[in-house]
């Protein structure tokens, strides 16, 4: 188990993360979302030891990180920051991966490159920007760590690429179970990976859930404008859209034992739509988990 306990930063004024505590629990596929510069990467490299907190911790099974080898060990994060030599090779740059993590799939990862026409006789520094991402994504995945940190994994990627990547993900995890953390933007494409969400805005955690309990909870109510924001009065509404007369209320919540009118239909949302509709609340409606 990964915990994050209370974990603050500052960068001079501006206040990037909030007293964030999350726990990452095993073999779980979490996303972690939120808009540009809500925090994330921050809070990656936070959780790997690259910068440190003002304030709080990082344990895995109830032992801090800080400058501790054997956990931090356990954990590999992959960044748009690039931490290799250009002028290495990628088969040296796996040779010294494997240094580093004690062992390291070579099979798999030469399986991938195969799939994914990367040839590993080449230069690190002559990688395009989505060879770049796609040699990372195949270390991500080849290094024997419990927890797997991407940060922007598909960045440069084409439809196809990212199609292939996903797959390989989901096959990689059923074969060697262990816990993924996925910063992205692109909700959709991830929606059906994950088992979990946690949203992050303005550096506090907003949501932090199974996908199903959230998407259970998202209403969409359909209907002639005055008999759906009868219906839906006192509710959590979160956003709406008119079409002609027609009115869409969207829920976010419970929804009471209160009359459903002939005329008004429910069904669920998506999260991208529940995402945009929660980040974009106005200051004082939002709701935070800390
Ligand atoms: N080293 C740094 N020095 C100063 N400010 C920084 C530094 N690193 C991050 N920030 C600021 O912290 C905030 C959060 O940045 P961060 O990269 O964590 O956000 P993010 O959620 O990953 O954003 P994005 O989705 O745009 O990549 C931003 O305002 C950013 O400018």
């Amino acid at each position: 188990m990964l915990e994050v306990s209370h974990i603050s930063k500052s960068f001079g004024s501006k206040n990037v993360l909030q007293d964030v505590s999350l726990t990452f629990e095993e073999n779980k596929i979490y996303g972690l979302l939120g808009r540009n510069g809500a925090g994330k990467s921050t809070l990656l490299n936070i959780i790997t030891n690259r910068i440190f907190p003002d304030t709080g911790e990082v344990k895995i099974d109830s032992e801090n990180v800080n400058d501790n080898d054997a956990k931090l060990g356990l954990m590999f994060l992959m960044s748009e920051v690039n931490l290799y030599p250009n002028g290495s090779t990628l088969n040296q740059i796996i040779a010294d991966t494997e240094l580093i993590y004690g062992s390291f799939d070579y099979a798999f990862a030469k399986k991938l490159a195969q799939k994914f026409e990367l040839d590993l006789t080449s230069k690190f520094g002559k990688l395009s920007t989505g060879y770049n991402s796609i040699f990372k994504l195949i270390l991500a995945l080849s290094v024997p760590v419990k927890f797997v940190l991407l940060d922007e994994p598909v960045l440069g990627l084409d439809a196809n690429h990212r199609e292939m990547f996903y797959s390989e993900l989901i096959q990689s995890y059923t074969d060697h179970p262990r816990t993924f953390i996925i910063s992205t933007h692109l909700i959709e494409e991830v929606a059906n990976l994950i088992s979990d969400v946690i949203v992050l805005d303005e550096g506090r955690t907003m949501l932090d859930q199974p996908v199903e309990e959230v998407l259970a909870k998202t209403h969409s109510v359909v209907g002639p404008e005055t008999d759906v924001t009868a219906y839906t009065k006192g509710l959590n509404v979160i956003g709406h859209d008119n079409i002609g007369t027609i009115r869409v209320d969207y829920v976010y919540g419970d929804l009471d034992d209160r009359q459903l009118p002939d005329t008004v239909k429910i069904s669920n949302f998506d999260l991208q739509k529940l995402f945009i509709f929660l980040t974009n609340q106005f200051e004082g409606s939002r709701h935070y988990e800390n």
